[in-house]
């Protein structure tokens, strides 16, 4: 992880220099901890600061926020002469208002676990209706909504979508399978109002090809009805140049179609209005950052409005997002970097290598309940583990990087449609993989950061639904335990205690040489 932050967007137009103000104000806020716990416990100095933003909304106001409509943010001259102490009786009569709102945001917010950062955050949303009454949203979305079943907005959403319909830049931490998506699909709709005439008008980038294209699906759902051009960058488009001539309202790719693209000059990204970085801190993983630098470079629109989502926030990256982002909202669903309460987390010890394939196929003799997913630490043992277990009854496949493209999707729509129970695979689907009802997750091989773990096992309990993950661990895998073991506990599972109390270990990235995984001996192997 880089964290010099002139290398990453270092030729965009928002730097910090420019934005310095910006940056320490927003640096004080979260020093002063300003959150709605303290708007709740003390409302006196709370209220004090709500009288800022109040000078700062007058150019911002807008008719369809019911804070942001109060007379107070009015220009003086389209209001009715009056007489001066009837003037502030207004006045004051609109600033109680606002802070009988912003009190009951803050009970809304803490109720739903929502926790916030930044100037003049929006209500939250309380209901999809209030997409029309307060966003004019157009009727497409609310019917595509209801047709998918989507009734309540999850927390992530009743924030981030307001905060993106205002126009506000965000970085957002909500937990695996709690709707991110929609979160920032829907305001993009929203905003993008008409069909693009030339020039893309909106990228959403993320780290793998699977994942962008489930994202181009979940997004085309969203706007059925309306004429926009949701596009996925593939190879064949990449290539030919077509794109550079075609209207696209929204582009979602990987960083290194994208930046080929951009570098082959075959695509112009200078009109963008809206860049979503999906699975934030992975695209600022080292093997990704050049490219999601270019990307974000290209993106040279000076209002452009960023955002970044994922499950899991390191520290190092919201440091990197607060330099390069304009008076952005930060927030965080729940406690950050915590994983999905819904899954309910067991540890097994298996104690070496070899104990792993029994303990395996006695987990599932003792209940296989499809869809199950088991993770490998890389392609050789994923391959590996699939050799050992096609030939057993149960109707296994195996997804990882050396496949063709083709031969992934087969893997992954098989499994979706139910004709593969267990998929094996790489850390190369633990990311943003929305597969519905997933009943268990297996880490085989214990993963390589808490992390990674948030994420492989959030494929399971997802939207609301329960689900289990069962993690293996050998005597080498020990070391690292008590960091998988603080993940549990604070999603509210039982850890043994002889762990808790292990010495506190920097973890560094796991990946251990393991052993040949066959049980059979190397010369017997095609
Ligand atoms: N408001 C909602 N009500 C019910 N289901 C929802 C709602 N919003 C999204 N979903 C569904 O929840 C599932 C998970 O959503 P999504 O994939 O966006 O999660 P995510 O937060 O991005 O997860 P990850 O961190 O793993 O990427 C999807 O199947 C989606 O259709």
């Amino acid at each position: 992880m880089d964290k010099d932050p002139s290398f990453l967007f270092s030729g965009i137009t928002f730097n910090r220099k420019k934005f310095s103000s910006d940056f320490a104000r927003f640096k004080e806020k979260k020093e002063t901890n300003d959150s709605e716990e303290t708007l709740l416990e003390n409302k006196a100095p709370e209220v004090e600061a709500a009288a800022k933003p109040v000078k700062k909304r007058k150019r911002k106001a807008s008719v369809a926020d019911p804070v942001e409509g109060f007379s107070v943010f009015k220009s003086s001259k389209t209001e009715p002469v009056l007489e001066e102490n009837e003037e502030s009786e207004n006045a004051s009569q609109g600033k109680k208002e606002l802070y009988r709102q912003m009190e009951r945001d803050a009970i809304f917010r803490k109720q739903h676990n929502i926790h916030t950062s930044g100037n003049n955050i929006p209500t939250p949303l309380h209901d999809f209706s209030e997409l029309r009454s307060r966003y004019k949203c157009k009727p497409y979305i609310l019917r595509n909504l209801a047709e998918l079943g989507i009734k309540e907005p999850t927390p992530i959403q009743m924030q981030a979508i307001p905060i993106l319909l205002s126009g506000r830049e965000c970085f957002a931490c909500a937990p695996t399978g709690s709707g991110k998506t929609l979160a920032f699909v829907c305001p993009m709709l929203m905003k993008l109002k008409h069909a693009s005439k030339d020039g893309v008008r909106a990228v959403i980038l993320c780290p793998t090809r699977e994942l962008a294209s489930q994202t181009a699906r979940e997004c085309k759902k969203l706007a059925k009805g309306k004429k926009f051009y949701i596009k996925l960058m593939t190879k064949q488009l990449a290539n030919t140049g077509e794109f550079s001539k075609l209207p696209c309202d929204i582009l979602i790719s990987t960083p290194l179609r994208l930046k080929s693209a951009v570098s082959k000059r075959k695509l112009d990204l200078t009109r963008v209005e809206y860049l979503v970085l999906d699975e934030s801190d992975k695209l600022f993983d080292l093997g990704l950052l050049k490219q999601v630098d270019a990307v974000v470079k290209a993106c040279s629109n000076p209002s452009i409005i960023r955002s970044l989502f994922s499950a899991t926030l390191p520290d190092t990256v919201e440091e990197l997002a607060r330099t390069i982002m304009h008076d952005a909202v930060r927030v965080i669903i729940g406690r950050k970097n915590s994983a999905s309460e819904s899954i309910k987390q067991k540890l097994v010890f298996v104690g070496s290598e070899e104990g792993k394939l029994m303990a395996l196929r006695q987990t599932f003799e003792k209940s296989l309940n499809p869809p199950v997913l088991v993770f490998v630490q890389n392609k050789e043992r994923a391959k590996d583990l699939y050799k050992e277990l096609r030939f057993d009854d149960i109707r296994v496949d195996v997804i990882h990087s050396d496949l063709l493209q083709v031969e992934r999707e087969n893997a992954i729509d098989n499994f979706r449609a139910g004709k593969t129970w267990v998929l094996i695979a790489t850390d190369v689907i633990a990311r943003g993989m929305d597969f519905k009802g997933v009943n268990c997750v297996v880490n085989y091989d214990f993963p390589d950061s808490p992390s990674a773990y948030i994420h492989r096992i959030g494929r399971s309990g997802r939207a609301g639904r329960s689900g289990e993950a069962v993690t293996f661990y050998t005597e080498a895998d020990v070391r690292y335990i008590k960091n998988i073991a603080n993940v549990m506990k604070a999603s509210g599972c039982e850890v043994p205690e002889w762990i808790l109390s292990l010495p506190k270990r920097k973890w560094r990235k796991h990946r251990p040489k393991r052993e040949f995984l066959s049980t059979k001996p190397h010369d017997e192997e095609e």
